[in-house]
């Protein structure tokens, strides 16, 4: 791709392999990391599985069905980059900033009953936390009151502001383009002294305005563009993909062949995720005897590592939903049971 789209400046490409020596060199004496940094998701076993978490310069694909909880893992791991200390910025393009707002203060409620040994239900839900940025507050007394009268809603935002400050959320549109997405990373990473970790959510929608192409076309130019942002930018740039309607009718286990627009999306990842809900990909054979199985099933998402370049290879992990506050439970499992090819259900 052409460097316009990512930096303006032309940065030096061609280097000895005693000066790349002497750079790690000196970055070690400086007690500085040389090679890549690792931001951990948060989710133990998917990072030891991704050997670490996300890597600075690698392009990580989250694919799932529509409503299978794509954006509420995406937004949870950058809560928990952020929340480690670390720098982080959403291209949210599917949701308004105060939505994701409002997602975090109901995760950060949950977390809050759960570190005082309450159950999780005690905590007041997004629905709550959304009721408080909709109404007029005849109290006229400000938000830390207004979530004061909600449940573990103080401690919502005091965690929120220890982490507040370096959480940044770009609310994209139509004209947001790869270059607008590039400089306001490059900035971040200035002010940071740091380079966040990117979410884009989610890649279809990433506009090259004016240009007369067809979907394919312009997937594989941002596919291609925001691996060079990774790249260039040393950061870990994890975007959100659809599935491929057509690819998904009944009786289908989405891969990453389904994910929508072109075939450079998984040559150029480094990872993909691909996010299922467990009732639709669960081998018959754990149904048939026990239909109130599908109950609980319901209420876990399967993570399936489908292509992992620098990790431990694939794996089908499960994360147990708590969509109601925003999040997935921390503790992520291997599937015990066989999963299938082809799908069960359909909703
Ligand atoms: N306040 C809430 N309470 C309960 N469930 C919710 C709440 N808000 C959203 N959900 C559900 O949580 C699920 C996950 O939402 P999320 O936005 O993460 O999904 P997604 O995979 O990113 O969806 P899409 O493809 O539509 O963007 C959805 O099925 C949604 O209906």
């Amino acid at each position: 791709m052409s460097e316009s789209r990512i930096t303006s400046h032309r940065p030096q490409r061609r280097h000895s392999v005693r000066h790349l020596l002497d750079d790690t060199d000196e970055a070690l004496r400086r007690g500085a990391r040389p090679g890549a940094v690792v931001w951990p998701t948060g989710f133990d076993l998917l990072d030891s599985t991704l050997n670490g978490g996300l890597r600075s310069g690698e392009l990580v694909l989250l694919g799932g069905t529509e409503g299978s909880g794509k954006t509420t893992l995406a937004v949870q791991m950058i809560r928990n980059a952020v929340a480690a200390g670390r720098t982080a910025v959403i291209f949210s393009f599917e949701h308004e900033a105060q939505t994701v707002v409002q997602r975090l203060l109901g995760l950060e409620a949950a977390h809050a009953a759960e570190a005082s040994d309450q159950p999780v239900s005690t905590a007041a839900d997004v629905h709550a936390f959304r009721s408080v940025f909709e109404a007029e507050d005849p109290h006229r007394a400000g938000l830390g009151e207004a979530l004061g009268r909600l449940a573990y809603g103080r401690a919502a935002l005091s965690m929120m502001d220890a982490y507040a400050e370096r959480l940044h959320i770009h609310s994209s549109n139509s004209q947001t383009t790869i270059e607008e997405i590039a400089g306001t990373v490059a900035q971040i990473a200035e002010e940071a002294g740091e380079p966040p970790v990117v979410l884009v959510d989610y890649l279809q929608k990433v506009p090259r305005p004016g240009v007369q192409e067809d979907e394919i076309t312009r997937v594989t130019i941002v596919t291609e563009s925001l691996k060079d942002l990774a790249m260039e930018l040393q950061c870990p740039v994890v975007a959100i993909t659809a599935a491929d309607r057509d690819s998904l009718g009944s009786g289908h286990r989405m891969r990453t062949k389904d994910l929508r627009g072109s075939s450079a999306l998984a040559y150029e990842a480094d990872v993909v995720l691909i996010l299922s809900s467990k009732e639709h990909i669960v081998s018959r054979e754990h149904l048939v005897y026990d239909l109130g199985a599908v109950k609980i099933y319901r209420r876990w998402s399967v993570i399936t590592v489908e292509k992992n370049r620098h990790g431990t290879g694939s794996m089908e992990l499960e994360v147990q939903k708590n969509f109601e506050h925003g999040r997935f439970y921390p503790k992520v499992r291997v599937v015990a049971e066989r999963l299938i090819e082809e799908r069960v259900f359909t909703t």
